[in-house]
C-alpha cells in the first residue's frame, strides 16, 4: 500500500510538471509572437481612407514630438509643442480643389519631366523641364496670363490661408505667428520611370531634413487615389507601424514637420496625381509672401 500511494504521488508529480511545461512553452511562444510583431514593420492602419469625408473637424494623430526642434531658435506660440498629423476634408472643397487641379494641368502642360514627377513652384517660377527646371516667367514671359488669371492666385491665397488657420487651431499656435514657406508647389505624378533623381519622389524623408525651414506641411489633394490614380498613397513611417493616408481631392492632410512624422509617398503604379505642398516656418526670416502674376 505504502508503494502504490508512492507511486501514485510521483504521477501526480509528473503531471503537474508536465503542466508546467506546457504553461512555460505557452508563455514563451507567446512571447516571441509578441516580439516579431513587434519587429513587424509591415502592420498597415488607415488614417484616412479615400471615401470616407473627415468633416466638419479634423481628424487627429498626435504623437510626442521629436528632439529635432532644440536645435532650432525657438518662436513661442509657433515651434512645435503638440506634434502629430491631422486629416481634415472640410477645409477646401472639390470644386476649389478641381479649379486648382485644371490650373495645375494646364501650367504642367507647358512642359514636365521626362520621368515620373513633375513640380510647379508658383513663387519661385521653377517648371520641370525634360531633365531640368526653367523659369515659366522667364521662358514663357506675357503668355503666362494665358494660364494663370488672377483669380487663380486668388483662389490659390484663400486656400493657404484656411489651411495656415487650421493648423492654429490643431496645434494649438498664434495663426499671425505662421509663415509660409518655400518649397510650396504643385506636383504632378504618374507611372513613368524616373529620368534624374528629382522624380525620386517615393524614398523615406523628413521634412524638416530635407527643406531646413519648414515647421508645419500641408499637402492639399487635386485627385482621388483608386479612381484618378493607383499607388501613390501617403504613408507615416512609424516605429511598429506604416499609417496611411488615401489622397481625395480636397482633402488636406498637415503635420509637424520633424522626425515624429518620417513619411514617404508609394509609387504611383497607374494614372496620374495631383496635389499641392503648402509649407508652413516659424522663422519669419524664411517667411515667403503669397505667389502674385509678375
Ligand atoms: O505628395 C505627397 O503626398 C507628399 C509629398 C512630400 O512628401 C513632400 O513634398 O515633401
Ligand atoms: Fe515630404
Amino acid at each position: 500500500l505504502g508503494n502504490a500511494l508512492r507511486q501514485g504521488s510521483s504521477w501526480r508529480g509528473s503531471r503537474g510538471l508536465l503542466a508546467l511545461l506546457l504553461v512555460v512553452t505557452c508563455g514563451c511562444a507567446a512571447a516571441t509572437w509578441l516580439y516579431v510583431t513587434s519587429l513587424d514593420s509591415d502592420i498597415t492602419e488607415s488614417l484616412a481612407r479615400q471615401r470616407e469625408i473627415i468633416s466638419p473637424e479634423p481628424r487627429v494623430y498626435l504623437v510626442p514630438c521629436s528632439e529635432d526642434y532644440d536645435n532650432y531658435k525657438r518662436y513661442p506660440g509657433c515651434t512645435p509643442q503638440k506634434c502629430g498629423r491631422a486629416v481634415t476634408d472640410s477645409a477646401v472643397t472639390r470644386e476649389e480643389a478641381q479649379v486648382l487641379r485644371r490650373l495645375a494641368e494646364r501650367a504642367l502642360a507647358l512642359a514636365g519631366s521626362e520621368g515620373g514627377a513633375s513640380i510647379l513652384d508658383l513663387h519661385s517660377g521653377a517648371l520641370s523641364m525634360g531633365k531640368q527646371f526653367v523659369n515659366i516667367y522667364r521662358y514663357f514671359g506675357d503668355q503666362i496670363r494665358d494660364v494663370f488669371t488672377q483669380e487663380d492666385f486668388q483662389l490659390y491665397r484663400d486656400v493657404r490661408g484656411r489651411i495656415q488657420a487650421i493648423v492654429a487651431r490643431t496645434f494649438d499656435l498664434d495663426p499671425t505667428l505662421l509663415y509660409l514657406t518655400k518649397p510650396t508647389f504643385f506636383s504632378r505624378i504618374n507611372s513613368t520611370a524616373a529620368k534624374t533623381q528629382h522624380d525620386e519622389y517615393w524614398h523615406p524623408h523628413i521634412d524638416k531634413v530635407t527643406y531646413g525651414s519648414f515647421d508645419y506641411t500641408s499637402l492639399l489633394y487635386l485627385s482621388d487615389y483608386g479612381s484618378d490614380f493607383t499607388g501613390g498613397r501617403f504613408v507615416f513611417m512609424d516605429q511598429n507601424a506604416n499609417r496611411t493616408v488615401e489622397p481625395r481631392a480636397g482633402r488636406v492632410s498637415f503635420f509637424s514637420s520633424g522626425s515624429e512624422n518620417l513619411h514617404r509617398v508609394e509609387k504611383v503604379t497607374w494614372g496620374t496625381r495631383y496635389a499641392i505642398t503648402v509649407s508652413f516656418t516659424c522663422d519669419p526670416a524664411h517667411a515667403i509672401s503669397d505667389p502674385t502674376l509678375p
